[in-house]
């Protein structure tokens, strides 16, 4: 028998997570999630309870709270760039699957939405099929396989499984590469070229990337891809890494440490980009925008510009359209939700 409306696709826009308010209590809620998660800390999981309830949790979420609340567009802008990011992919995916009801929707890896309730939800409504992107463009272990992990933990509760897809990652997709060289074009037209461009990267342990995590080369990956589109010379850019937490060593070189000798060296200007992060959020806003910059012209450096995520740029929704879209229509002929 035949259901009185045709099976749903729902297309999940995934990024990492951020805290529901620029609160202490809130960024501690956040923080305990995503800092429990051996994805991303792999310290023995005992040692790192005590680590973590002793020594971080009671005195870095005052601070981060606050580096939120100096960013905060009455919410938080991660999840804001992600709805913004949704309700532009809506229109366009609804097209292509007709007459299977396609809808968009965003979710997260920590905090909220989360995304066992938001497949939770979904399902109850008659989701059949479910395309999910994880909005990290170079994939890593911490990011994009904390991601793999939660769907399978939601799929050891269903009895009926859906049809599911996960796009691994899009390092080197020509419509991503295009829309980075393409943003940075249209930056550079407005502030001039500076003496060196920057693509700084959120890093990883280096231990990590020994193990195996190909986060890094791919970074590397996509970064010389965007400077030969740039027609840029070998000394006319670099890449390095951002966001260390913790004591053990990261991959390098390390933002800081560069704008700092740069400056030193008397390099003048410099133009930052950080490709890995799909909406701007704290690592961009007020890492970048804000303390790398004193940095740099701190040690003598004189102009500092940070060049803004792809966020809602219609070049970024012509990638995740041109991710989504096959996939989508692949399932829009398939009989699982007539049965
Ligand atoms: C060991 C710790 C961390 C790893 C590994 C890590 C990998 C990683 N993170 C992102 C993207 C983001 N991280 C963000 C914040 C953030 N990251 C860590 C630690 C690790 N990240 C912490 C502790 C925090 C919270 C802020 C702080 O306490 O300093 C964010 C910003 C979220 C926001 O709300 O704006 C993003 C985005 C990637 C892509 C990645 C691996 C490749
Ligand atoms: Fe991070
Ligand atoms: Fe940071």
């Amino acid at each position: 028998m035949k259901p009185e409306l045709p099976p749903r696709i729902a297309v999940l826009l995934i990024n990492l997570g951020t805290p529901d308010e620029p609160t202490a209590p809130a960024v501690r809620r956040y923080l305990r999630q995503f800092l429990s998660d051996p994805r991303v800390i792999e310290i023995p999981q005992f040692l790192w309870a005590i680590i973590l309830n002793l020594f971080v949790l009671p005195s870095r979420p005052k601070r981060v709270a606050e580096a939120y609340a100096s960013i905060w567009d009455g919410d938080s802008p991660m999840r804001n760039i992600l709805n913004g990011q949704v309700e532009k992919l809506q229109p366009r995916l609804a097209k292509s699957a007709a007459p299977f009801r396609v809808s968009v929707h965003s979710a997260m890896s920590y905090g909220n939405p989360g995304l066992p309730d938001v497949m939770d939800a979904l399902r109850k409504e008659g989701v059949d099929h479910f395309v999910m992107l994880p909005l990290f463009p170079q994939y890593s272990a911490t990011s994009t396989g904390a991601v793999y992990d939660a769907v399978t933990k939601w799929s050891l509760k269903q009895r009926n499984l859906p049809n599911m897809t996960i796009v691994k990652d899009y390092f080197a997709h020509p419509l991503y590469i295009k829309a980075l060289a393409d943003s940075i074009r249209r930056f550079q037209e407005k502030h001039g070229k500076p003496e060196k461009l920057m693509f700084s990267f959120h890093g990883i342990p280096q231990p990590y990337a020994d193990k195996g995590d190909p986060y890094p080369k791919r970074c590397k990956c996509t970064a010389a891809q965007v400077a030969h589109a740039l027609g840029l010379s070998a000394d006319e850019w670099i890449i390095s890494f951002q966001s260390r937490f913790g004591k053990q060593e990261w991959v390098k070189p390390y933002t800081d440490v560069v704008l700092k000798e740069w400056g030193a060296a008397g390099v003048r200007s410099v133009q930052i980009i950080s490709p890995a992060f799909s909406a701007d959020c704290l690592e961009t806003l007020e890492e970048l925008a804000i303390e790398n910059r004193e940095t740099f012209l701190h040690a003598g450096g004189q102009e500092y510009h940070y060049i803004p995520a792809l966020n809602m740029d219609d070049a970024h929704i012509d990638l995740i359209e041109a991710l989504a879209t096959p996939l989508v229509k692949g399932w829009a002929g398939t009989l699982d939700g007539w049965a």
